[in-house]
């Protein structure tokens, strides 16, 4: 049995060493990174049993991927494909005031076909919590439909449905992301939310908590977090709102950031912290994210305390 069951597409990251610029590479590192597998690794890390659910092609590149996880500390239940592809991206990373810029290969990836009868549902019935997000329904019409598939059976079996919005406004507009994600909301318990996106996408008004307060009186969340990335993250739970400053990083790769406080967030929910405490983690495994390459926070509990307990002068020896 897993605490955490995941499910969505991973591809492959190459990106230049450096801020190298992708037309001038001669090199590309060669990662694994999707926001679902990085929250399975992430909790998994922390020590929450975590499984990632996809479909990948039975090639060299799929089973990069499923090594890449399995190796950072989740596992992976992967359905394997004869046909379709290995969705990749190139990660050109920047500083101000040149933005990070990404590169999408990952049309007909085999994850695109993915049917709920097809994947390991009973592992979702039987955790305690279900994570998929907003990039998951944006890939195909028959993810839409498998997204909201195993977010309602899981609701059924009463497993706790996180969700996290993840705009990505390289696979959909605003206007085509606004109603399938409003579809889905019925069958999510936890709500994540990045300020912007709920303004742009959900065209919600006001300040985060007013934002927080509108999503739940609609939608019914037992949990809202509205992200407001370097001015911390809120949370609506039970009435209660909690604020949370972000903890300052000397940041070496951003992406991933909100993967890591969602899997530090679910981590300490999993063990049994109330909401502010969660929240007060999941600042210090983002935090800790933005100063490791790759997608994922590769930290252990005790660094995530030392950031909390601020016991680290900046040297360890
Ligand atoms: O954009 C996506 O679809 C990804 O999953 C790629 C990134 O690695 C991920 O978004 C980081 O959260």
């Amino acid at each position: 049995m897993s605490d955490l069951v995941t499910f969505g597409e991973t591809m492959l990251r190459l990106s230049p060493p450096g801020q190298e610029r992708i037309e001038r590479a001669t090199e590309l590192e060669f990662r694994a990174a999707g926001a679902e597998s990085n929250v399975a690794v992430n909790a998994g890390r922390l020590g929450v049993e975590a499984t990632w659910l996809s479909k990948l092609p039975e090639s060299p590149l799929g089973r990069k991927v499923t090594a890449t996880v399995e190796s950072q500390g989740a596992d992976a239940d992967v359905v394997w494909s004869e046909e379709g592809r290995q969705g990749t991206y190139y990660l050109e990373q920047a500083s101000k005031p040149r933005p990070t810029n990404v590169v999408y290969d990952r049309a007909n990836a085999a994850v695109t076909t993915a049917t709920a009868d097809e994947l390991p549902t009973e592992r979702i019935e039987r955790a305690d919590c279900f994570y998929t997000s907003g990039i998951t329904p944006a890939l195909s019409d028959t993810l839409e439909g498998t997204t909201a598939d195993l977010l309602e059976l899981a609701q059924d079996a009463g497993t706790t449905t996180v969700f996290d919005v993840n705009y990505r406004s390289k696979l959909w507009t605003p206007a085509e992301a606004r109603p399938v994600l409003e579809s889905l909301f019925p069958a999510i318990d936890v709500l994540v939310t990045a300020e912007r996106d709920a303004r742009a996408v959900l065209g919600l008004e006001g300040d985060a908590e007013r934002i927080a307060r509108d999503l739940a009186d609609e939608w019914g969340f037992e949990t809202v977090v509205v992200t407001r990335g370097a001015a911390g993250a809120l949370a609506l739970h039970a009435g209660d709102v909690t604020e949370q400053p972000a903890i300052e990083a000397d940041t070496y790769d951003a992406v991933g950031t909100g993967d890591a406080f969602v899997g530090g967030f679910l981590t300490r929910r999993l063990q049994g912290d109330g909401v502010p405490a969660a929240l007060e983690y999941a600042a210090a495994v983002a935090s800790l994210k933005r100063t490791i390459p790759g997608d994922t926070a590769l930290v252990t509990p005790d660094e995530v305390e030392a950031v909390l307990e601020k016991t680290d002068d900046g040297i360890a020896r």
